[in-house]
């Protein structure tokens, strides 16, 4: 069942529709119910037979501000299927490094290859269409649209309708409309927001909104899903419901950097962690590693435990 959407977007489910038919199924309906909606999230993903090879590579990346280098001829892999960490203290470099790999920042020397081609001079869009995803610190949704509107426009990335298709309402138009509105509201509730698809975004609570960036980030079909510090703001439950989700994504084959202030998220959520300090690698390992580490120890000494990152 639906209802019309705020009048130019797409029709949106009744509120409470899916939600409660989900709560009415029996445990069996349930399961196929939640294999349903993970085929549509995550469809067609090999994941057995490329996990673990390289999907990103960030090499030998510089960024230079004018005088100042925010990032010193940083290396690393990110391999398919793991949740890499990305930390360092305040102005290491995380976000410039996330800026190198999303087409926001080209480096000054150096480069990142996804599936061994190089991003070059990609545009940000240009880049999503390749396959990197991102959310950012600060919060962007189109505040006016409903959260089912904003994850449909996420799958846009996707869409092989031309503007003249779209114009006329071409039957492929209508076809992939359809399916976006299918898949849009498959991640909402993958991410745990369905009840509130038909809310406008800035109706939402803040835990919604962030949940919402990340089924937007999702409607692009990443390769890669790049989060930057999804848990800003959140109560230490909602963290822990946040790592679940994070690692639920990770299990329907996504692969997710992820930069963090909250070192127990960081260390309890990632198989791997690369350490940023001054713009520089200082440290690469698994948690227990990098917990253990020296320089990273030193990089963070008298930094206080929530405020590192
Ligand atoms: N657009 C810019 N112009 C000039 N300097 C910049 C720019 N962006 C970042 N910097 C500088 O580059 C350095 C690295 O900043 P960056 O934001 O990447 O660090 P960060 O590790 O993400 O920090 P935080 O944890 O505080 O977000 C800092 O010294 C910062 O002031």
């Amino acid at each position: 069942m639906t209802v019309p959407g705020n009048g130019t977007g797409p029709e949106v489910p009744a509120e409470g529709g899916l939600v409660a038919e989900v709560a009415q199924m029996s445990a069996d309906q349930l399961a196929e119910h939640e294999a349903e909606v993970a085929e549509v999230v995550a469809p067609d993903r090999e994941i057995d037979v490329a996990m673990g090879n390289t999907l990103l590579r960030v090499d030998d990346v510089t960024v230079r501000f004018g005088g100042l280098v925010a990032l010193d001829a940083v290396s690393f892999d990110i391999r398919r299927g793991e949740i890499l960490g990305l930390i360092g203290p305040n102005g290491a470099g995380k976000t410039t490094c996330f800026n190198a790999m999303t087409g926001v920042y080209r480096p000054s020397s150096g480069q990142v290859l996804l599936e061994d081609k190089p991003l070059g001079k990609a545009s940000r869009h240009g880049i999503t269409q390749l396959g990197i995803a991102r959310t950012f610190q600060n919060i962007r949704l189109f505040s006016e649209m409903t959260a089912l509107e904003n994850v449909v426009v996420g799958t846009d990335a996707r869409h092989r309708t031309s503007l003249l298709g779209a114009l006329v309402r071409s039957p492929r138009h209508h076809r992939e409309e359809k399916s976006a509105i299918e898949k849009a509201m498959a991640l909402l509730e993958f991410v745990g927001i369905a009840d509130r698809a038909a809310d406008r975004a800035k109706n939402l609570p803040y835990g919604y909104q962030r949940r919402l960036e990340i089924a937007r980030a999702l409607a692009t079909e990443p390769k890669l899903l790049c989060l930057d510090e999804p848990a800003a703001g959140f109560n230490p439950a909602e963290k822990e419901e946040l790592m679940g989700l994070i690692r639920t994504i990770r299990d329907d084959g996504y692969t997710v950097l992820l930069i963090e202030h909250d070192m127990k998220l960081v260390m309890g959520v990632t198989d791997r962690i690369v350490v940023l300090e001054f713009g520089k690698k200082i440290a690469e390992g698994v948690p227990a590693e990098i917990r253990e580490n020296p320089a990273v120890i030193a990089a963070y000494l008298g930094v206080p435990d929530d405020d590192v990152a």
